[in-house]
């Protein structure tokens, strides 16, 4: 099963560009796809990342600078069976990418909180993603419109992707790659507001 990792490395993650700087959060974006990389190799399994641009890393590297739907779809086009799994889930555990693997459906989709499609894996060659505003109800769509079975996988690891301040908390309450690890670095701590665990940006961010 080939597995693709979309990223895009030119202005990665601007919904946190209220606690980290650019350079801050192509780093960490950076950090995050090596988590990602090193879960799905701890399953035996070679990723390829699909980028917008050029990478230095030592991995099979696909550029497209299409659109994330129309590169993935690109993909989908040639490759069936194949799996998606974004480079924003510092989380993931092997065991979390055999368990979308190992699923028998047609279609498997890992939703994150919030409604996207943080992972999925298509044994149908008839299945094409439309990702953005609430993709895991048009990929429950989509794969009912090609008559393929579909399992929603329920993940912790998969379901919690980096895209706004309070995912911080998530990484450093639970990670413990190199995401994390750059967190900590940088500063960042948990802390306690109203009972809940925080990510404080006193020692760290911007
Ligand atoms: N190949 C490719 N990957 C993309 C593209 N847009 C986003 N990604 C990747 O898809 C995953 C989910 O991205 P998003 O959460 O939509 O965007 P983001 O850059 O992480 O964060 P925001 O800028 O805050 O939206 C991440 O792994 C991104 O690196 C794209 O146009 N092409
Ligand atoms: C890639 C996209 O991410 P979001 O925009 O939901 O963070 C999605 O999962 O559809």
């Amino acid at each position: 099963m080939d597995v693709f990792v979309p990223f895009d490395p030119r202005d990665p993650n601007s919904r946190l560009s209220s606690v980290l700087s650019a350079d801050q959060r192509r780093a960490f974006a950076a950090a995050m796809l090596t988590d990602v990389l090193d879960a799905i190799r701890a399953t035996g399994r070679e990723p390829t990342i699909l980028s917008t641009a050029d990478l230095d890393r030592s991995c099979a590297v696909v550029v497209d600078d299409r659109p994330l739907t129309e590169a993935v779809n690109g993909v989908l086009d040639a490759t069936t069976p194949a799996a998606v799994v974004m480079a924003d889930l510092p989380l993931v555990t092997p065991e979390a990418v055999d368990r979308l693997l190992d699923a028998d459906a047609a279609v498997t989709l890992a939703p994150g909180l919030g409604g996207g499609t943080n992972a999925l894996c298509a044994r149908h060659p008839g299945f094409r993603v439309d990702y953005h505003d609430g993709s895991y109800r048009k990929h429950l769509a989509s794969a009912e419109e090609c008559g393929a079975s579909v399992h929603t996988l329920d993940s912790f690891r998969l379901a919690v992707d980096v895209d706004e301040r309070a995912d911080l908390a998530e990484v450093l309450l639970h990670g413990e790659g190199e995401a994390a690890a750059w967190l900590r670095d940088a500063g960042f701590e948990i802390e306690i507001t109203d009972g809940r665990c925080t990510v404080s940006t006193a020692a760290g961010g911007r």
